[in-house]
């Protein structure tokens, strides 16, 4: 049985386990999932996991990995051996880079959901254009996320404003996890497509990455309380 059915993944942005810590034993592993990224991992390393599995949490690691395909696998096979429940690559390092990750995965015949990133949340057309890439954001998430499923990925990392059109895109079983929520109570910050909870639910994502929003709250519970309450009560 799944620790939670909750669509929740609270980001847990922290410079060490103590305040990562802090934090977690204010959430209920029933009611989210946590997200350990690159600063807490960078940091504390895997012991981390550890003691947010020793607490019933599921974990999404967050290391976005983007380099050749043989190092890729390897690493997206040590954050899975950690046993977390899911990880991620970016999806621009391309199909052999994914396919060869998700073909580690496979082999090991380890669980893990693999989802790729197509463009960060944090960035609009003109960030994209000052990569070189004179699409909309839409266009290129939805030509990375087809390039993700086609490369065996179990998802991928967008805004909620592309949910709707990656739904029919991909398929409603495609994880669509998507970072950038907002509630109306709190502050844009560096996000740039942002949506409520409750919008970016409607819209169809699977999965909803929240941080300070959350723990940056004066009162962390009662955030995530006027989150579920937004989406219809709790999972
Ligand atoms: O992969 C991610 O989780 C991610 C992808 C993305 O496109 N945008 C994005 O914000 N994230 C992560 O989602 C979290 C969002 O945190 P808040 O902006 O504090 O809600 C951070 O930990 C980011 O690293």
């Amino acid at each position: 049985m799944p620790a939670t059915t909750s669509p929740l993944i609270i980001a847990l942005d922290y410079p060490d386990m103590a305040a990562a810590l802090a934090m977690a034993d204010q959430l209920d592993p029933t009611r989210c999932r946590v997200k350990v990224g690159k600063e807490l991992f960078t940091r504390v390393g895997p012991d981390i996991l550890k003691a947010l599995h020793q607490r019933g949490f599921e974990v999404f690691l967050d290391l976005k990995f983007h380099d050749i395909p043989n190092t890729t696998a390897q690493a997206v096979l040590a954050a899975a051996e950690h046993g977390v429940w899911m990880t991620n690559v970016h999806a621009g390092g391309g199909a052999r880079m994914m396919e060869a990750a998700a073909s580690a995965l496979a082999t090991r015949q380890l669980e893990t959901r693999l989802i790729a990133v197509t463009v960060l949340t944090s960035m609009e057309q003109s960030d994209l254009a000052g990569i070189g890439l004179d699409v909309t954001p839409l266009a290129q998430v939805e030509r990375l996320a087809s390039l993700a499923q086609q490369s065996g990925m179990h998802g991928v990392v967008c805004s909620a404003r592309e949910t709707p059109s990656l739904k029919a895109l991909c398929g409603p079983d495609f994880l669509k996890v998507t970072p950038g929520i907002r509630p109306s109570f709190a502050q844009a910050g560096d996000q740039r497509r942002t949506m409520t909870p409750g919008e970016a639910m409607a819209a169809g994502s699977t999965h909803l990455v929240i941080g300070r929003p959350v723990t940056q709250a004066e009162n962390p519970m009662a955030a995530l309380a006027a989150i579920e309450t937004e989406l219809g009560g709790r999972a």
